[in-house]
């Protein structure tokens, strides 16, 4: 039996967990971990600190090098974390790994603004959630993936991300 190795995007707004919970599932899962926000240009990532939101131009090419990750980290499997905030966003990734699935983390507004507000030394500003939050389009039923409410300890968080993964048959029973 031909076994493949599960490519996982773990998705969602700033400050929504992405890098603390993708690590972990990473390692409950056995695979590489890796932070899309350490593959953003360096226009990008000045453009965040400076309190703009990016745009459409500004992703594509760094989705480009995040599908390129997925796509060559078939044999080892990969975990990584990446906004993948819009459908089309999602779709580009799909070009080049067509087996990506999706972890959505989801929170209330209430808790990603007290986790913006409460983490030091990060580039993005919390002044800029509510632009992740208006241009966010949640997970559709169509695609393959598990929504993940994470106002929840990060081994609840973890857990519930492994089961659904599981459920979808991304990983093995
Ligand atoms: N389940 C949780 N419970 C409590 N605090 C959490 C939880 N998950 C993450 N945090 C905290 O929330 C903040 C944001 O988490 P993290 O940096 O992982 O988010 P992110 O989605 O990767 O953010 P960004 O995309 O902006 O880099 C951090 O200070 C982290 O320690
Ligand atoms: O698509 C985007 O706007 C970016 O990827 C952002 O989401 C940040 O990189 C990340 O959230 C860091 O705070």
């Amino acid at each position: 039996m031909i076994r493949t190795e599960p490519l996982i995007v773990v998705m969602g707004v700033s400050a929504v967990g992405k890098s603390t919970t993708g690590t972990q599932i990473a390692d409950r899962l056995g695979v590489p971990f890796q932070d899309a926000d350490d593959l953003h240009p360096a226009a990008n990532v000045e453009k965040m600190r400076a309190g703009t939101p990016l745009d459409d131009e500004d992703r594509w090419p760094w989705l480009d090098i995040v599908g390129r990750e997925l796509q060559s980290a078939a044999a080892s499997g990969l975990v990584i974390a990446c906004s993948a905030l819009r459908r089309a966003y999602r779709d580009r990734l799909r070009v080049q790994a067509p087996t990506t699935a999706f972890v959505h983390l989801h929170a209330d507004d209430a808790v990603l603004t007290a986790r913006a507000a409460g983490r030091t030394g990060h580039f993005m500003p919390p002044s800029l959630l509510a632009s992740q939050l208006a241009t966010l389009e949640s997970l559709g039923d169509d695609e393959l993936g598990v929504l993940v409410d994470v106002d929840a300890s990060i081994e609840d968080i973890v857990d519930r991300a492994v089961a659904g993964l599981r459920a979808a048959g991304v990983t093995p029973a």
